[in-house]
C-alpha cells in the first residue's frame, strides 16, 4: 500500500447525461441524468483508495456546493485536505450519445483568491513528508497561472517526492518545463507540445522518448480506443486496449493514470502494470464512473489487452519489438 496525494485545482461536479442522437438548436429529451463529484484528481484518488492505497485529496474546493465532494471523499475513504474557496466549484456537462460519441462541456472554474493557492501551497508542503507519490491533475482555474503549477512541480522535487502530471494546454507547457517524474497526456494533448499531431504509435512513440529524454522518466501518452504507449527511461510498452461497448469515456484518463501508479507503486512488472490500466479504463468506458477491477471478467479483459515492446525500429519493418 502506497501513500498518495492528488491535487485537484479545479474540481468539477459532472453531470452526466445521456440522451439519444443530439440535435443542436432544438428540444432534446435526456435518458438519464447523474450528478457526481469530479475532477481528474479526484477520479484517480478514487480509484487508487479502491485498490487499498492510502489516499489524500486536495486542491481548491468551493463551499457554495461541497456537500457531494464531501459525500464522496466519505465513500470513497479519501482524507479531505481541500483548501475551501468562496463560490461555487465548476459543473460540467458530459453528453453520451449512442455510438459512444461523448461531448465535453468544461467550465472554467471560479476566481481564487491569492491567499488561498497560499494556504495550499504551505498545507502541500506540509503533507509532503512520508508520502510515496503526488498526482497534479486537471486544468487550472482562470486566475491560477501556469508558471504556478510548475512552482508547485518543482516543490515537490525538491523534497524527493515523485510528481505526477495530467493538465492540457498551457498548465501542461508550463508544467512539463518543470520536468515532472511523470506525466500522462492524451495525444491531443501532447500534440500541443510536440508542435504536430500524434497521430500514429510511432509518432506518440517518439515524442515519449523525447520527453523521456529531456527529464521527465515516465511518459505515458494514451490515445482512446486505441490505447497507450509508455516510455520509461528511454524503453518503450505499448498496449492495445480491448473492443468493449461504450458508454462514457468520461474518467477513462484518470482510471488509466491510477492503474498505471497502482502499479509502479505496488512494483509489478511494467508489462502486467501496463495490462491492468489498460483493461482498467477500458473497464471504465463501459458506464459513467471510473474502472472497477473488481467487475466480473476483469480478468477476461486483460487477458485481452495485448502489451507489446516497442522501439524506433518496430515502425520501419526491422525488429519487431
Ligand atoms: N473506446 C475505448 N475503448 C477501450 N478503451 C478506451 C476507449 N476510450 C478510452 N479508453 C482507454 O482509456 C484510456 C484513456 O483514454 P483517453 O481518451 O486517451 O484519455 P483522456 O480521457 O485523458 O482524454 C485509453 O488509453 C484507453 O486505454
Ligand atoms: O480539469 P479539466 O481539464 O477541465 O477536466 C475536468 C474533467 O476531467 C474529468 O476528471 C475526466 O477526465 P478524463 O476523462 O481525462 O479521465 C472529469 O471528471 C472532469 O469534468
Amino acid at each position: 500500500m502506497a501513500r498518495i496525494l492528488t491535487l485537484t485545482l479545479n474540481p468539477a461536479l459532472d453531470l452526466a447525461i445521456q440522451c439519444g442522437p443530439l440535435r443542436l438548436g432544438e428540444v432534446n429529451r435526456t435518458e438519464s441524468t447523474r450528478l457526481d463529484a469530479g475532477g481528474k484528481g479526484i477520479n484517480v484518488a478514487r480509484v487508487l483508495a479502491g485498490l487499498g492505497h492510502e489516499v489524500t485529496v486536495s486542491g481548491l474546493l468551493g463551499t457554495d456546493n461541497e456537500a457531494p465532494f464531501v459525500r464522496a471523499f466519505g465513500e470513497c475513504g479519501l482524507r479531505d485536505a481541500f483548501i475551501r474557496v468562496p463560490g461555487e466549484t465548476r459543473i460540467n456537462a458530459k453528453l453520451s450519445e449512442p455510438g459512444g460519441r461523448v461531448t465535453d462541456l468544461n467550465g472554467p472554474g471560479p476566481q481564487i483568491p491569492a491567499h488561498a493557492l497560499d494556504s495550499l501551497t504551505e498545507r502541500l508542503e506540509s503533507m509532503l513528508p512520508g508520502l510515496d507519490a503526488v498526482v497534479i491533475s486537471g486544468s487550472l482555474p482562470p486566475n491560477v497561472a501556469p508558471s504556478k503549477l510548475a512552482g508547485l512541480i518543482f516543490m515537490v522535487r525538491a523534497r524527493q517526492v515523485p510528481v505526477w502530471l495530467d493538465t492540457s494546454g498551457a498548465a501542461l507547457m508550463s508544467g512539463l518545463a518543470a520536468r515532472p517524474s511523470g506525466v500522462k497526456p492524451n495525444e491531443t494533448e501532447l500534440a500541443e507540445w510536440a508542435g504536430h499531431p500524434l497521430d500514429t504509435p510511432e509518432a506518440r512513440l517518439q515524442a515519449a522518448l523525447r520527453l523521456n529524454a529531456e527529464g521527465v522518466e515516465d511518459v505515458i501518452v494514451s490515445a482512446g480506443a486505441e490505447g497507450v504507449v509508455w516510455a520509461q527511461r528511454g524503453s518503450a510498452l505499448m498496449a492495445t486496449s480491448p473492443r468493449v461497448p461504450v458508454v462514457s469515456t468520461v474518467g477513462a484518463g484518470d482510471t488509466l493514470l491510477a492503474g498505471m501508479l497502482h502499479g509502479i507503486l505496488s512494483g509489478l512488472p511494467r508489462e502486467r502494470g501496463l495490462r491492468f490500466a489498460t483493461a482498467l479504463a477500458a473497464e471504465s468506458v463501459r458506464h459513467v464512473g471510473v474502472g472497477e477491477p473488481r467487475t466480473a471478467d476483469f480478468e477476461q479483459l486483460q487477458q485481452q489487452t495485448l502489451v507489446r515492446s516497442l522501439s524506433s525500429d518496430s515502425f520501419t519493418g526491422g525488429n519487431p519489438g
